[in-house]
């Protein structure tokens, strides 16, 4: 098996966006049949209140909106697992239990925790084990290691231009409570309710700044508190939104990578604004569009999204609109600002007003002027609570060297760490969804048990996945870098990167799914010789010396699994193949079934407005191919990735109309044309929508534009604000905020008990 073969980067593959023709008229032959199929259930109910992965999973209907009976059950690994062991021959079988008995006696000896009783094998003891050859201490050189690590040394241009373009922050109280953050009561029960006592670092520096309505960069260690950092604030200031049905609109947004990290935003939102009547919405791709739209309809005070999946929300669910937005949240944002996303955030940017407020969070942040510009931040307040790129402090690394022409034992490897020492609760990273698969298998078969995590599967799958291994169900969760960033699942005590990525960053977000909220973890990481640069780094960056070892393991535990391993690598290639023949014979019954369902309902799916799409298949293609380079190339910024694809570019442009016939140039023209009368349309739909949208988070009631009322109003808000830009709440809760702190300074238990917030309301 080797790994090398199948190197795939898998998070761009997390397809969020729809990757349908660019153009859909509606005519038969264009009409997109997978598109009208996945809508054919208009009767399904979308639950979004409770647990947001309930309310997603394809158990409560939320999926592909198909009914029941146009649902086919994927293909079952597990099963196919089961039955093959159940065949193995009785000598394999024995041999894998007597290996688990082994790996019991010396699990219990020897606890994977600190100092001497750690089971870290010295070199010299595996020496006279007669194990592996002594390790040299080799000299890494630190050449090239700021391109794995993104710390370049910053130029004074670049220093001044910083300075230009960030606010200084100005020196705030410092709050080791939320008592004493000027927070209203629901938030502050909410808090209590969450057993959230006192603010981590970031949110003590967030929350206020998050109140005033200025924009914020902000950084701190993975596990840190950062979802409840901006999404207090935004709580907060939609308290005093104006009510009523024709002031209902979508204010805030949430942008995520994966749907998964959304799904848990939304858990964390709704628990935090229990005790209020704002509504959240998870508008994420895999789940029904029709019931989204539904959904969307009722205009929920805060979407989180997934970008494709909300462009397609703005393209055609006619009454949704971003046009009312107060604050915008990337999280993750560095993965977001990164070549991936580019095209769809330009498209969501356009689509939000500029007055709006920006927060940007990841614990990978970038500083770095060229990539933050495209968010048109204004003035951001940058709070780098910790230092850049580093590990949570709870965090051990542990790191096994690869030897060169040893990259075949890596599986081996594996599977005698986790049968001897990690045998619950660990997350294992891969680079490629095809071996997570297929090491899935292999752990299947040597009876331990496992779910694979990755964007192969169906968003059924990964979400059952998730849950079983949230429950303990499994000990073992394969995953690709799809689960790196933002997931936090509790008890998680051992991360191990069967192969380590690209960069630091990525690194940095893999180990953070462990050691998180303040408690302890281990991270393994398998070095191969090419790693050793980013190794360096990696310990550079950690919490502490005590906190980074060097595991040696016994040779002949490895050779004795490198073994049984080979002797299983029939058995996984006939499960694969009989997956493989399953797969197929389902996606034959689906395309009967489809076809079926097209003749039922013809002239309803025909009789629909088809749809837009953000993207071609070939535009998401070029997209996942700038994406993955990006990956590859250890770069999350947009310049560097620019860097390595501007030149084919420039050729693309060039060669716009070579070689084709001059039919089809006068089709590509015409259709170019086309694309152009369709943006004056689509300009247009969105001036009728600012006409209809409402007043913004504590504005009064628009009134019909060049009306006297409407220009005075604005007059008076440019000349309040400055900038004109959040001044409604700049009026409002900033002064209140001063106001309150001076309270809450005088030692009034916050006041916040009997605050009503009817009360700041009538004092505008
Ligand atoms: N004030 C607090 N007190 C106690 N626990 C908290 C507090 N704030 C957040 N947590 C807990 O900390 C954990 C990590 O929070 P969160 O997922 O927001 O971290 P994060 O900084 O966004 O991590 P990542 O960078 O990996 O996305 C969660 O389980 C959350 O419940």
């Amino acid at each position: 098996m080797a790994p090398e073969d199948d190197f795939v980067m898998t998070i761009e593959s997390d397809d969020e966006s729809p990757s349908e023709p660019t153009k859909a008229t509606n005519t038969k032959s264009q009409v997109n049949p997978d598109a009208d199929f996945a809508q054919l259930n208009p009767e399904f109910n979308f639950s979004i209140s409770g647990d947001a992965l309930e309310a997603i999973t394809l158990g409560d209907g939320g999926l592909t909106s198909g009914s029941a009976s146009q649902k086919l059950e994927p293909v079952s690994i597990d099963d196919i697992i089961s039955r093959r062991r159940s065949k193995l021959p009785k000598k394999r079988k024995r041999q894998t239990s007597v290996s688990e008995d082994e790996g019991d006696e010396e699990d219990q000896s020897a606890p994977a925790s600190d100092s001497e009783e750690d089971p870290l094998v010295t070199d010299e003891e595996a020496d006279e084990e007669g194990g592996s050859e002594p390790e040299e201490e080799e000299e890494i050189s630190s050449e090239n290691e700021s391109s794995l690590d993104g710390s370049d040394e910053e130029t004074q241009a670049e220093k001044d231009r910083k300075a230009a373009f960030f606010s200084e922050a100005e020196p705030s109280e410092a709050h080791s409570s939320f008592l004493t953050m000027n927070l209203s009561r629901p938030i502050l029960k909410a808090l209590t309710s969450m057993g959230f006592s006192t603010p981590t670092p970031i949110q003590a520096a967030t929350i206020p700044v998050g109140l005033l309505g200025k924009d914020v960069v902000g950084n701190a260690v993975t596990g840190s508190g950062k979802t409840a950092a901006f999404i207090i604030p935004m709580i907060e200031r939609l308290l005093y939104r104006e009510r009523g049905k024709r002031a209902a609109a979508t204010r805030c947004l949430i942008l995520v990578p994966t749907r998964e990290l959304a799904a848990q935003c939304f858990e964390v939102g709704t628990k935090l604004a229990a005790h209020t009547d704002i509504q959240f919405c998870l508008v994420v791709g895999g789940l029904s569009v029709k019931a989204q739209e539904a959904a969307l309809r009722n205009r929920p005070d805060v979407v989180i999204a997934t970008p494709g999946r909300l462009i397609d929300h703005i393209r055609n669910s006619p009454s949704f609109t971003l046009d009312a937005l107060d604050i915008t949240v990337l999280d993750e944002a560095d993965r977001m600002l990164s070549e991936g996303f580019h095209d769809e955030l330009t498209e969501i940017i356009r689509s939000c007003p500029p007055s709006r407020q920006t927060m940007l969070f990841s614990a990978t942040m970038t500083d770095s002027v060229d990539e933050l510009v495209k968010m048109s931040l204004n003035k951001p307040v940058r709070l780098f609570v910790d230092p850049s790129r580093a590990t949570a402090k709870g965090l051990v690394q542990e790191f096994i060297r690869v030897r060169s022409g040893k990259e075949e034992e890596r599986p081996a490897i594996l599977v005698t760490v986790c049968k001897k020492l990690f045998k619950s609760n660990v997350i294992i990273f891969y680079r490629s969804k095809k071996l997570a698969h297929q090491m899935r298998i292999v752990f299947g078969l040597l009876g331990m048990s496992c779910e694979e995590l990755h964007g192969d599967l169906t968003q059924e799958q990964r979400l059952k996945a998730l849950r079983a291994f949230r429950d303990g169900q499994a000990d073992y969760l394969m995953a690709t870098d799809l689960a790196s960033r933002g997931l936090d699942i509790k008890g998680v005590t051992t991360v191990i990167n069967y192969d380590m990525p690209n960069d630091l960053a990525q690194y940095l977000h893999r180990v953070g799914r462990t050691a998180r909220a303040g408690k302890k973890g281990r991270s393994v990481s398998l070095v191969g010789e090419s790693d050793r640069k980013l190794l360096k780094a990696a310990v550079k960056r950690s919490s502490g010396a005590d906190s980074v070892r060097h595991r040696v393991l016994a040779a002949e535990d490895v050779a004795k699994w490198v073994q049984e391993l080979e002797e299983l690598k029939g058995e996984v290639a006939d499960i694969l193949k009989e997956e493989k023949e399953e797969k197929q014979l389902r996606r034959a019954e689906m395309e009967l079934k489809k076809g079926q369902n097209m003749i039922e309902h013809e002239e309803e799916i025909y009789s629909r407005p088809a749809r837009t799409w953000f993207q071609s298949t070939k535009d998401k293609a070029k997209s996942a191919v700038l994406s993955k380079q990006a990956h590859e190339a250890g770069s999350d910024g947009l310049g560097k990735a620019k860097a390595k694809t501007g030149p084919d570019e420039n050729k693309r442009k060039r060669d716009k109309y070579a070689g084709l016939t001059r039919r089809a140039k006068r089709r590509k023209m015409a259709m170019e044309e086309d694309a152009d009368d369709g943006k004056a349309v689509d300009a247009a739909v969105r001036a009728a929508k600012k006409a209809a949208r409402p007043a913004k988070i504590g504005e009064p009631e628009r009134r019909p534009p060049g009306s006297k009322k409407s220009r005075d109003k604005k007059n008076a808000k440019t000349k309040v604000g400055g900038s004109g830009r959040g001044s409604a709440f700049g009026q409002e809760l900033g002064q209140s905020a001063k106001r309150e702190g001076v309270r809450a300074k005088k030692g009034v238990q916050t006041g916040l008990g009997n605050k009503k917030v009817g009360k700041r309301r009538t004092r505008r």
